[in-house]
């Protein structure tokens, strides 16, 4: 995906404020089905996703924020699996950053891609509970095996200082709120410099002020590093974080919206429609 031609559907992106990339993330004729054990019956997830240039539904760009959203059961967390690469596809393809995952791809590739292109983040925050902030957010850099001892210190404190942790380093995650344990979670996620980050519900079990926190600490990560960042949620009050959302149901896409301008919410005006919107 190099030439002029090939990046000729850009031109059908609405116009936005901010200048993205190309693309990072190509999907063709996606399918997904379950088998459910000890039962004939198969659960179809997922049926021919298709994000490519010659699809309704834009590939997804470098520096991108896409937030997925869409009904219970509508395929949002299968596809974000498929996507980082721990869950495989029933059928089609999908391109990250020119790298192809299909049925037929090897554990060793998949894990290999994950390490050096994904960060992952879920909702449950999945820290290693005996290992402190710090030998949490270390790990993926002892694993990949690039960074020289020094170079790994170096720059574990000073993702834990990026996130506002450079206080809590020696805790435990039992030792930590709920924002501070998703805030090491980024930090982690973040520590072998991903293209792409990949969120499941980061803020669901987080309260309204942690979860402006932590909107607006993704979209400092997004402006400033260029990642490009998948996230899903149930929060509609969010969307305004995005470039663009994608809306699955039934496990097929059904809108895409593009903001023009990515716009944070702020505390207390939040808070306040909250309160109108519950009285
Ligand atoms: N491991 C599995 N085995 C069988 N069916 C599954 C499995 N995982 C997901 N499904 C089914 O696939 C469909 C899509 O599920 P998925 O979790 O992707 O939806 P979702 O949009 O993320 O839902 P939610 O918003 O509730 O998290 C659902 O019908 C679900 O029951």
């Amino acid at each position: 995906m190099n030439t002029t031609e090939d990046l000729a559907w850009t031109h059908r992106y609405p116009r936005i404020e901010k200048t993205l990339g190309g693309p990072v993330i190509i999907i063709k004729h996606l399918s997904k089905s379950y088998k459910i054990p000890d039962s004939t019956e198969t659960v179809h997830a997922l049926h021919d996703i298709h994000l490519a240039p010659d699809s309704e539904f834009f590939p997804i760009r470098k520096g991108e924020f896409v937030i997925l959203r869409g009904p219970s059961g509508g395929g949002k967390t299968t596809l974000l699996n498929i996507l980082g690469t721990i869950d495989l596809a029933s059928g089609g393809e999908v391109e990250i950053l020119g790298e192809k995952i299909s049925e037929n791809s090897s554990d060793a590739y998949l894990s290999d891609l994950r390490l050096r292109r994904i960060g992952f983040v879920f909702q449950t925050f999945n820290l290693l509970a005996t290992m402190s902030a710090y030998e949490n957010v270390e790990l993926p850099m002892t694993i990949r095996g690039k960074l020289s001892n020094k170079q790994i210190k170096e720059r574990t404190l000073e993702l834990l200082h990026s996130v506002g942790l450079q206080d809590r380093i020696s805790h435990l995650p039992s030792e930590l709120s709920g924002g501070e344990q998703q805030r090491v979670t980024i930090a982690r996620a973040l520590s072998n410099s991903p293209d792409i980050l990949l969120l499941d519900e980061p803020t669901g079990d987080l309260d309204t002020s942690n979860t402006i926190d932590i909107m607006n600490l993704l979209l400092k990560i997004n402006l400033e590093k260029g990642t490009t960042c998948i996230m899903v949620t149930h929060n509609p009050d969010v969307e305004c974080y995005a470039d663009r959302l994608l809306y699955l149901e039934d496990g097929r896409f059904v809108r895409q919206a593009v903001n023009r301008i990515q716009t944070p919410l702020v505390l207390e005006d939040y808070q306040e429609y909250l309160r109108s919107r519950d009285s």
